[in-house]
């Protein structure tokens, strides 16, 4: 019934995993503050995050990758957030080191392995090296220390 109803297309309604809607309940963002999302992209928790402001604040949604920038700032424009949401195309880790802008509040939703979610992406059993997950623990490192700076 949403889907025909076209909820989902109009902006007036958007769906969201309960895990991801949780973190946002702990963020608990508050009109007029600035929030800073360091990995934002696609924006599920970006969206949520500005519709809690109430109109008041703003999230600058970071992200390095252009595409799904693209279409998080899509998104925003769809639920009329794109006046609370500003969209950084770049890496966190030069972004921290260059910019001496703090926020109130800095949400951190680093790239992850997927295997907390492996009944959703069963092809991962077969995807991931041991190897990727060493990568992966070094870049989280360094985002955890870049987003602390932004605070
Ligand atoms: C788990 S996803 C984020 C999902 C998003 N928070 C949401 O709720 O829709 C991780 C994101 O981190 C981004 N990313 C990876 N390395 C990055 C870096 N060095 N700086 C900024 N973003 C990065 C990826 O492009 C990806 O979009």
């Amino acid at each position: 019934a949403v889907l025909q109803a076209g909820l989902l297309k109009e902006g007036m309604c958007a769906v969201q995993d309960e895990s991801a809607g949780f973190v946002v309940s702990v963020v608990d963002p508050q009109p007029g503050e600035t929030i800073m999302d360091c990995c934002a992209a696609p924006g599920g928790k970006t969206l949520f995050m500005a519709s809690r402001l109430a109109g008041q604040g703003k999230v600058s949604a970071l992200d390095i990758n252009k595409g799904r920038l693209r279409i998080l700032m899509e998104a925003a424009k769809c639920h009329n957030l794109d006046d609370i949401i500003t969209d950084i195309h770049g890496d966190l880790r030069l972004y921290a080191k260059e910019s001496t802008v703090k926020y109130d509040k800095v949400l951190l939703d680093a790239p992850c392995s997927g295997l907390g979610v492996l009944s959703k992406r069963a092809d991962l059993r077969w995807n991931r090296q041991f190897e990727d997950l060493e990568e992966l623990v070094c870049l989280q490192d360094e985002l955890l220390d870049s987003a602390s700076l932004c605070w």
